[in-house]
Formats: C-alpha cells, sequence, structure tokens
C-alpha cells in the first residue's frame, strides 16, 4: 500500500481515525503506546500525525474529543503526547535560530556528501536500509514505503543513526524530513537533537538491543549497537524570545485569503472575513536541500485540495502560488489591500511570509495566531516537564 493509501489526505479520514482511536485513548493507549508491531500494527497508537501536522484536525479538536469520552486523568498519558507536540512547536518559535542552524549544518553535511565518498557509500546504505542491522533496514524501508514509523522506532532508529552508524545527526533529521507525511521543522529537528544530546544538554538516547526486542515483542534482536552515547559537541545556548504580537484584519479592506499546509482548518480567520479571493502557498521544496519523496508533497497539494473543496463557497476564486513575489502580484490583480492567512510557525512558508514581509510592494499581511498557540507557546521557555505543570489549566482555557 502507498503513503496515500494509508494515510487518505482529507479531513473526513482524520476524523474517522480519530473516531477508532478515541476508545483507545485512555489507559490502553497508556500501555500499548511504546510496542512497535510493524506497519500493519499501529494499532497502540493514533496515527493521527500526518492530519495534525497540517491541521486538517487540530491540536484542540483531538483534545475535546478525548476529553469526552475519557477523564483528565485516564488520558493523561496521550493527552501528554498531544503537548510534546505543542511544547516543540513553542519551543522553535520562541528561537527561530535553532532552525537555521539546522540548515546550515545540513547544507555542510549535504556537501560532505559530494566530497567524501566513504561517508556518502554509508549514508546511502543508511538511506536504503542495506546497513545489514535488520531492524534499521526495516524501518528504513517502512519510512520510505509508508511515510510514517512509530514514535519509538524513530528514537532507536535516530540513535541508531547517530551512534551506532556514527553518521551526522542533520542527514538523519533530513532523511525524515524528506520522507515522514507529518515531518515538522520543530517536532523533528528538536527530537533528534534530544536523541544526540544537544537538546537536553549532556542527555542522550541509547538504543538498546533488549529494549528493541520487549517492544518489538521479538521481531528484532540487533548485534553490534553502540553501548555508548557520548553527547555530541553541544550548541550555544538559545535564549527564548517573546512572541511577536499578532495584528488582527480590517473587515472594511479588500481582503484576499492566504492558505497554506501549516494550518488547514481555516474556520477561526473566515469567522473574522469574507476574502474577495484565496490562494494556496506551496513553496518549492524548503525542508531540504535535496529531493523530497513525492508522497509528502502529493499529501500535502491534495489536503489543500480537500479544505478549498469544503470551504469553496466562502473562498471566491482559487490561484496557487509559490513565491512571495507570486503573492504581490496576485494580490495587486485582484486589488486586494489585505491579505490574511493563518500563522505559519518556524519552517518554509513562514520563510516566504518573512520576505513576503520586507517586500516595499506588499499589501498589509496578517497573519493569525490560534488562541491555542498564543496560550501555550509563550510557556515553551524551558524544560517539557515545567511546561507539562500548565496542561490542566491550558486545557481549562482552550478547550
Ligand atoms: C527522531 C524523531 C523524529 C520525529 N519527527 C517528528 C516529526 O517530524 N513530526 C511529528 O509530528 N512528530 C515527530 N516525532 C514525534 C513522534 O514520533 C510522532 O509525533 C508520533 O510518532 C506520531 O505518531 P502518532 O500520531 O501515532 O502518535 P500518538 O502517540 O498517537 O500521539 C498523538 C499525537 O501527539 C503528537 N506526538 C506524540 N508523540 C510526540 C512526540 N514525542 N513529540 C512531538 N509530538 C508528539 C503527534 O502530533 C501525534 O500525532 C519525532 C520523534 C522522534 C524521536
Amino acid at each position: 500500500m502507498s503513503a496515500l493509501d494509508i494515510f487518505p489526505p482529507t479531513r473526513t479520514a482524520a476524523l474517522e481515525r480519530l473516531a477508532r482511536f478515541i476508545p483507545n485513548a485512555g489507559r490502553s493507549y497508556a500501555a500499548r503506546r511504546n510496542y512497535d508491531l510493524g506497519a500493519q500494527g499501529h494499532t497502540g497508537v493514533s496515527t493521527l500525525s500526518p492530519y495534525l501536522r497540517c491541521r486538517l484536525i487540530t491540536e484542540a479538536e483531538v483534545l475535546e474529543a478525548v476529553l469526552a469520552r475519557h477523564s483528565q486523568a485516564a488520558a493523561e498519558k496521550f493527552i501528554q503526547e498531544v503537548f510534546w507536540r505543542t511544547y516543540w512547536k513553542g519551543w522553535l518559535e520562541l528561537r527561530p535560530g535553532v532552525w537555521e542552524q539546522y540548515r546550515a549544518d545540513l547544507q555542510r553535511d549535504v556537501d560532505d556528501l559530494q566530497t567524501q565518498s566513504g561517508l556518502r557509500a554509508r549514508w546511502e546504505s543508511a538511506c536504503l536500509g542495506t546497513t545489514g542491522i535488520d531492524c534499521f533496514d526495516h524501518w528504513a524501508r517502512e519510512l520510505v514505503q509508508t511515510g510514517y514509523l512509530h514514535n519509538h522506532a524513530r528514537m532507536w532508529f535516530a540513535s541508531i543513526w547517530v551512534f551506532t552508524l556514527r553518521l551526522p545527526w542533520s542527514l538523519g533529521a533530513d532523511f525524515f524530513l524528506r520522507h515522514l507525511l507529518d515531518g515538522d521543522p520543530a517536532s523533528n529537528t528538536l527530537s533528534w537533537r534530544w536523541v544526540s544530546g544537544q537538546q537536553t544538554q549532556g542527555k542522550t538516547y541509547l538504543a538498546r538491543a533488549d529494549n528493541i526486542e520487549k517492544y518489538t515483542e521479538g521481531r528484532f534482536r540487533p548485534q553490534g549497537l553502540a553501548t555508548h552515547a557520548a553527547p555530541l559537541l553541544a550548541t550555544a545556548p538559545h535564549p527564548p524570545r517573546a512572541l511577536p504580537p499578532t495584528t488582527t484584519p480590517d473587515p472594511a479592506l479588500r481582503t484576499g485569503l492566504l492558505l497554506h499546509s501549516e494550518d488547514l482548518s481555516p474556520g477561526f480567520v473566515l469567522e473574522q472575513i469574507a476574502p474577495l479571493a484565496t490562494a494556496t502557498l506551496s513553496p518549492e521544496n524548503g525542508y531540504s536541500p535535496q529531493t523530497p519523496a513525492p508522497h509528502v508533497a502529493d499529501f500535502r497539494g491534495a489536503a489543500m485540495n480537500d479544505v478549498t473543496a469544503r470551504w469553496s463557497d466562502r473562498l471566491g476564486e482559487r490561484e496557487n502560488l509559490t513565491t512571495a513575489q507570486d503573492i504581490i502580484t496576485w494580490a495587486a490583480t485582484k486589488g486586494l489591500d489585505q491579505i490574511v492567512t493563518p500563522h505559519a510557525p518556524v519552517g518554509p512558508i513562514a520563510a516566504v511570509l518573512h520576505s513576503l514581509r520586507n517586500h516595499p510592494d506588499a499589501p498589509s499581511l496578517i497573519a493569525m495566531r490560534r488562541p491555542y498557540d498564543d496560550a501555550s507557546w509563550p510557556l515553551a521557555t524551558k524544560g517539557f516537564f515545567p511546561f507539562r505543570k500548565h496542561i490542566p489549566d491550558l486545557l481549562s482555557r482552550i478547550i
């Protein structure tokens, strides 16, 4: 089955998946979430991540549905995992330089692939799943075929990549970003940093054969894994910035709506505006200097078609754009005074919007942040454990 057969890119598919999962979101999730039973057996987890990633369904909707069926205590573990996503998004949003640093490190490592044939051969073998470490090879192929990996497999895979195969962490993060349907600048970059010991200073994650054997129910017991995981060279600390303020649209102005795959639930924007025209923004690959798997762009493109079809009576004419200049031309052609868009967190879409803002001919750009993000992101100043203490309060305020 292809990635898009497993993850149909529609909101209907997301809602059906959520409904199927809800009965298991309580204590059974806590008991089963760490077991990776193979591509056909990811039943202990929700597999909602591709949908949450582009907000075909939102975190608030998922949490609300879970809390309608389970108590907060029973669903504590699942709720915390959703808030891991929220925490990583907020953490990176407060420190956009970490994404820039990753992009620079990655470009350097990709350049090394051109000049160091030994490194290139080891990297290709890891990406093709021909290292001889059976579990690792299996996950490399599962990722390429399905666009998804179980969380525990991601942790083991990243650890083996860094500490056993001794490959640069940024090339591993890039391999994930080019293939995961849920590939995310925040969750992916920061998780790889966490495994390799750069996120929580001095702490690394070591994949152990007995742990892999237990949580794959004996499918694998790899030999020859690294027995030590010394943290990679620590990077300079990144003090958090304040979140930039948001502005509100002026309903009296001629308004265009700009949609993008960072947030495909535009209801909260359409409560405030009646757009004369709508454009969808799909920048040329800004996730990687290398070619991404076609299923990633196909998923995002189809998800965007799904949202524009569902909201068609509210959107006016629709165009597809890729650059800041395209947006300026579109706004001029339609005579727009104001462009309204859901806020795009750190990543390639935010980069296009940033260059639009700096362009002298650009119309005013209003990026609307959700109350969920506004309430939670500023709390991601330290580690997850201080952040976690706020979850009950956040739930009472935003759900
Ligand atoms: C090296 C590495 C790379 C990762 N890269 C990504 C990525 O690019 N995009 C991404 O969405 N997640 C990433 N994760 C986090 C996590 O593995 C996935 O979110 C999870 O496996 C998705 O499966 P699920 O929807 O079945 O999760 P469930 O267990 O059902 O959890 C529900 C939701 O909570 C969120 N979530 C769960 N666990 C985590 C976590 N540890 N960190 C952040 N959010 C979490 C996801 O949105 C997920 O859909 C990464 C983890 C590691 C260790």
